[in-house]
């Protein structure tokens, strides 16, 4: 399998706030959000394995700024690292502001798809070659967020969890 860039797997969706999408504060609901940025991951899991792809995990959403009434949201999602059948999704939410078209950086996550086949079984996806500086980190960071979420799902002993450790000997 030809291994693919991150480049390759980006999904972009930009979309208004309407008024049946917000909480009673007049800001986009966060979970109206979480599925916004569970479409654009799934596109880009899909870009990326060209597989039927499922949400296995949602490991980090950081709700740093509140998306009001109006906003315009972009939301961008790439694949920053795959495993065997598992790609882990990032994901970067922006408004834009109405006079200067300028866009500030509200929200982030990350998700964990796995490829599927036609039974629902775990299959292998496609390798992935960081470009970007940005890219590269995020490559380097993600064996450990993978072993947190694994631990956190009682999927790993925390024995095994090598990178974890490592942060707490370095
Ligand atoms: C192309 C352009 C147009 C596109 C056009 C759009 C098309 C778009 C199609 C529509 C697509 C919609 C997709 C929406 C997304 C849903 O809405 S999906 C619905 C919600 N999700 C589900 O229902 C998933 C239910 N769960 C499952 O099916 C199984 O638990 C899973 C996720 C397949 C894992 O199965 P399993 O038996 O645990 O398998 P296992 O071998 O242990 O693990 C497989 C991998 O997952 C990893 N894993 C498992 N759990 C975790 C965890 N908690 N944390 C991290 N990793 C984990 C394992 O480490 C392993 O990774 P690898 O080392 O192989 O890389």
């Amino acid at each position: 399998m030809q291994a693919k860039t991150p480049s390759e797997s980006v999904a972009i969706l930009t979309d208004l706030v309407l008024p049946g999408e917000t909480n009673p504060l007049n800001n986009l609901f966060g979970g109206e959000l979480l599925a916004r940025m569970d479409r654009a991951a799934s596109i880009a899991a899909r870009r990326h394995s060209r597989r039927i792809t499922v949400t296995a995990s949602v490991n980090h959403v950081a709700f740093n700024r509140a998306i009001p009434l109006g906003s315009v949201v972009t939301i961008e999602a790439k694949v920053s690292r795959t495993f065997k059948t598992s790609m882990e999704i990032y994901i970067d939410v922006w408004i834009e502001d109405r006079e200067s078209g300028i866009k500030n950086k509200a929200n982030e996550a990350i998700y964990t798809f796995v490829a599927v086949d036609e039974t629902g079984r775990p299959i292998e996806v496609p390798a992935i070659l960081p470009e970007t500086e940005l890219e590269k980190q995020r490559y380097d960071a993600a064996l450990r967020r993978k072993q947190l979420s694994l631990v956190l799902a009682g999927k790993m002993k925390p024995n095994e969890a090598t990178e974890l450790k490592a942060l707490f000997t370095e």
